[in-house]
C-alpha cells in the first residue's frame, strides 16, 4: 500500500550552478504532475531586470535579499517543483524552511562539469572572473556542506544525461510524490 499524500507536495532542487536544476525541473514537474517554478526567473521577473543587472546595480547582497524574500514567498505554495539558485542555501532561515516545505534534492556537479556546461554563458555574474574554476572550487567548499544539510536525496550529475538524472530523481522519490509520474 502506498503512503498517504503529505503536504506540501513539493520537490525542491538545490545544488551548484549548472548542476541542472532549471533543466531537470521542467521534466520532473511534467512527470510528477507538478508546476515548475524557477526562483532565478521569478527574481528577474519581479525586479524587471536580469540577474547580471541586479548584481551590477545592488551587489551580491542586494541579490541575496531578493532571493531570500522570493524563496520565502514561493515556498508557501503546494504542488511545485522549485528550481532554486545555486546560493539559496546561504541564508540560515531559508535552510530551515526548505526541508519543511518539500522533499529537497541535491543535484551535484563538479567544478569541471560546471565549467563545461556554463562555458561562454554570461548570465552567471559569479563566473565572470579571470579564474572561474577557482571560484567554483571555493564555492563548492563553502556550500557542499550546506546542500548536504538540507537535502534528503543527492544525485551526482557529472556522468548522467538529463533524462538519466530525471530517472534517478524519480526512483528516489517517495510514492506519494511520484503519484503523477507515468510508469
Ligand atoms: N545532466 C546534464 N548533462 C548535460 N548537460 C546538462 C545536464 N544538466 C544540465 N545541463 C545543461 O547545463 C546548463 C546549465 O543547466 P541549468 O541551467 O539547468 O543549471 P542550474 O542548476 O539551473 O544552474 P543555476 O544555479 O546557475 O541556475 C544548461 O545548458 C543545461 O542544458
Ligand atoms: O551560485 C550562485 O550563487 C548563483 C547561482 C544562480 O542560480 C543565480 O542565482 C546567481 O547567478 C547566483
Ligand atoms: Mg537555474
Amino acid at each position: 500500500m502506498s503512503e498517504p499524500v503529505r503536504e506540501p507536495r513539493n520537490i525542491i532542487l538545490v545544488g551548484p550552478m549548472a548542476a541542472g536544476k532549471s533543466r531537470l525541473g521542467r521534466e520532473l514537474a511534467q512527470r510528477c504532475g507538478l508546476r515548475l517554478v524557477d526562483a532565478d526567473a521569478e527574481i528577474e521577473r519581479e525586479a524587471g531586470a536580469s540577474i547580471a543587472a541586479i548584481f551590477a546595480r545592488e551587489g551580491e547582497a542586494g541579490f541575496r535579499r531578493r532571493e531570500r524574500a522570493i524563496l520565502a514567498d514561493l515556498l508557501m505554495q503546494d504542488g511545485i517543483v522549485l528550481a532554486t539558485g545555486g546560493g539559496a542555501v546561504l541564508d540560515a532561515g531559508t535552510r530551515t524552511l526548505l526541508p519543511e516545505r518539500g522533499l529537497v534534492v541535491h543535484l551535484h556537479a563538479s567544478p569541471a562539469t560546471q565549467l563545461a556546461r556554463a562555458a561562454g554563458d554570461t548570465a552567471r555574474p559569479l563566473l565572470q572572473q579571470p579564474d572561474p574554476s577557482a571560484v567554483l572550487h571555493a564555492l563548492a567548499t563553502e556550500r557542499d556542506p550546506l546542500y548536504a544539510a538540507v537535502a534528503q536525496l543527492r544525485i551526482d550529475t557529472d556522468d548522467l544525461a538529463p533524462s538519466e538524472v530525471c530517472a534517478r530523481i524519480l526512483d528516489g522519490l517517495p510514492t506519494w510524490l511520484r503519484s503523477g509520474a507515468g510508469a
